[in-house]
């Protein structure tokens, strides 16, 4: 059966990035994205912004939701302290495998902890199962139609605290319409809109961030 296109990033990174170096792996990944294939990673462009509002952050716990190849958690794992985690929910079996082993070519497994399966399934195990009090920092990039939902769930399991930063993908392409009117509407939030650029395209995008009051 011939190679899926995760399957060739992984191997592309195994043959060209640099094992442990985290910088390569991402800068590989975005090389192999922007000439060969294109792929729905956070990207060079938005992942400054990502770089940005994380380092501000300094989070302890870190959830993604949607880790695909692996791409955003390299990103956020090289930038965390050592003592500090991130959990990734990742629901299709492939992406996780392929993820796994590109974050641990990275050298950043760590730091890095995979959850396969469903959001709406693993949010309530965060607690007890996976020892989480709060989060600190939260990447939405999974199903577009999940964020509200799953930051509603957030915030009944009582994973949210006041300064918690959500960060979200894709607001304008392929956008998350209801996301925005939910989020910027509540008053339990306080919104900023980044303007940016889809991945590897002249095509635009934004990023939103919501820091949750308390
Ligand atoms: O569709 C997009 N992202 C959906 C991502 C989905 C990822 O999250 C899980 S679903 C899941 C994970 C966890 N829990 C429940 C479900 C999928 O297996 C995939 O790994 C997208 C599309 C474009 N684009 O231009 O078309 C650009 C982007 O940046 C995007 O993020
Ligand atoms: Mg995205």
């Amino acid at each position: 059966m011939d190679q899926s296109k995760e399957q060739r990033i992984l191997n592309f990174v195994l043959q060209n990035a640099v094992r442990g170096d985290p910088q390569s792996v991402v800068d590989t990944i975005d090389k192999y994205c922007s000439q060969k294939e294109w792929a729905m990673n956070v990207g060079d462009e938005k992942g400054l912004i990502l770089d940005k509002i994380l380092e501000e952050a300094k989070p302890s716990t870190s959830l993604e939701l949607g880790t695909y190849c692996g791409y955003s958690a390299v990103r956020m794992a090289r930038l965390l302290k050592p003592s500090a985690r991130l959990l990734t929910i990742e629901f299709n079996a492939e992406f996780a495998a392929i993820a796994k082993q590109i974050i641990e070519f990275a050298g950043v497994q760590e730091k890095v902890k995979i959850l396969e399966g469903p959001s709406e399934e693993i949010i309530p195990q965060l607690k007890k199962k996976h020892e989480v009090d709060t989060l600190d920092f939260v990447f939405l990039d999974h199903w577009k139609e999940r964020y509200t939902p799953d930051t509603i769930l957030l915030q009944e399991c009582g994973l949210l605290r006041k300064g918690t930063v959500i960060l979200a993908d894709n607001i304008v392409c392929p956008g998350a319409p209801e996301f925005i009117n939910y989020i910027r509407n509540n008053s339990h939030f306080e919104c900023t809109n980044y303007p940016s650029h889809l991945e590897y395209m002249k095509v635009k995008d934004a990023m939103e961030k919501a820091v949750f009051l308390g």
